[in-house]
């Protein structure tokens, strides 16, 4: 559905928008992943899949004994704590892309994977993760997190499970809770990808919340549909469902013609209502 409407953006209702470039569409169509950018703050300095260096052993070691000697904990490390790495952005970033290739990547070392992704997320398919350009990768499609122990199978979960994939990850109430006690103490790797804000850059669900909690953060960008630059935002351009990244000039400058169209309609339609109630 997404495609589709991104591929039509620049509609007549969008007039305001296509005044900035002639051909705005050009930029998504010859957009690949590999143009978008990413910033990436590695809290302890380790890339998110590749194997940790050996400080990075050594601190696990060091956490393991800690735990051994510890008996406050109500559940107790019965391995090297786990690691939360998170991925926001705009839609239309690579989110899920990213998420795919850093899944498969840990599946390649003989890691054991699962994914999950919202419910609530039913564009292209409720039984695989879709990026934007089609590639797929089954999941499961939850309402929340706390239910996904019991339909994976708790011995499963507890005992075989190594790397858990989010996507969609700011519908989830109960995302923080489930981040920090999979990574904290049941020593999962869990790689979060969702949007940091809504349409009105407001923050998005709990996914901000994971920031203190997570050994990276990667804030991904998209091309501004627009002017091509790099788009940080995601503007809603039309019903409910219809979206669009732009840059931040073009982010400002939409609010403002969508705020100026709003007073129109609603001064049209006041003038409606009193010819009508002339009538
Ligand atoms: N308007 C657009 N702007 C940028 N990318 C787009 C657009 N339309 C489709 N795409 C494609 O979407 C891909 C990213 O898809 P995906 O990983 O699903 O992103 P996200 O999960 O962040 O929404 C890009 O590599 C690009 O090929
Ligand atoms: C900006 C914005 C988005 N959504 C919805 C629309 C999609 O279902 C997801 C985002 O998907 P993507 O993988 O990042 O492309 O979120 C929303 O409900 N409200 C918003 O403001
Ligand atoms: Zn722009």
């Amino acid at each position: 559905m997404f495609g589709v409407s991104m591929r039509t953006l620049i509609s007549p209702s969008l007039a305001p928008f296509s005044l900035h470039l002639p051909k705005p569409s050009l930029f998504s169509t010859a957009l690949r992943f590999s143009s978008l950018t990413t910033s990436t703050i590695s809290i302890n300095n380790r890339s998110p899949t590749n194997s940790p260096p050996s400080a990075i052993s050594t601190r696990k070691l060091q956490t393991k004994a800690t735990a051994i000697t510890s008996s406050s904990s109500s559940h107790p490390l019965s391995s090297s704590p786990g690691e939360i790495h998170v991925v926001v952005g705009p839609m239309f970033s690579g989110k899920t892309t990213t998420l795919l290739r850093r899944i498969l990547a840990e599946k390649e070392t003989g890691k054991k994977i699962a994914v999950i992704k919202s419910n609530k997320d039913t564009r292209y398919c409720t039984e695989s993760i879709v990026t934007h350009d089609g590639e797929k990768f089954p999941c499961w499609s939850l309402p929340d997190l706390s239910s996904f122990k019991e339909r994976f199978g708790f011995d499963e979960y507890e005992n075989r499970l190594d790397v858990i994939g989010i996507d969609e990850a700011q519908f989830f109430g109960d995302l923080y809770e489930f981040c920090r006690e999979a990574a904290d103490k049941e020593g999962k790797t869990v790689i979060v990808a969702g949007l940091d804000g809504d349409f009105k850059r407001r923050r998005f669900g709990s996914v901000l919340d994971l920031i203190p909690i997570a050994d990276t953060v990667t804030k991904l960008t998209s091309r501004c549909e627009v002017c091509g630059k790099r788009a940080l935002f995601t503007e809603l351009i039309g019903g409910a469902e219809v979206y669009m990244p732009v840059c931040r000039s073009h982010y400002v400058c939409g609010q403002s013609v969508l705020e100026t169209a709003r007073a129109v309609l609603d001064s049209s339609s006041n003038k409606h209502d009193v010819v009508a109630s002339l009538l």
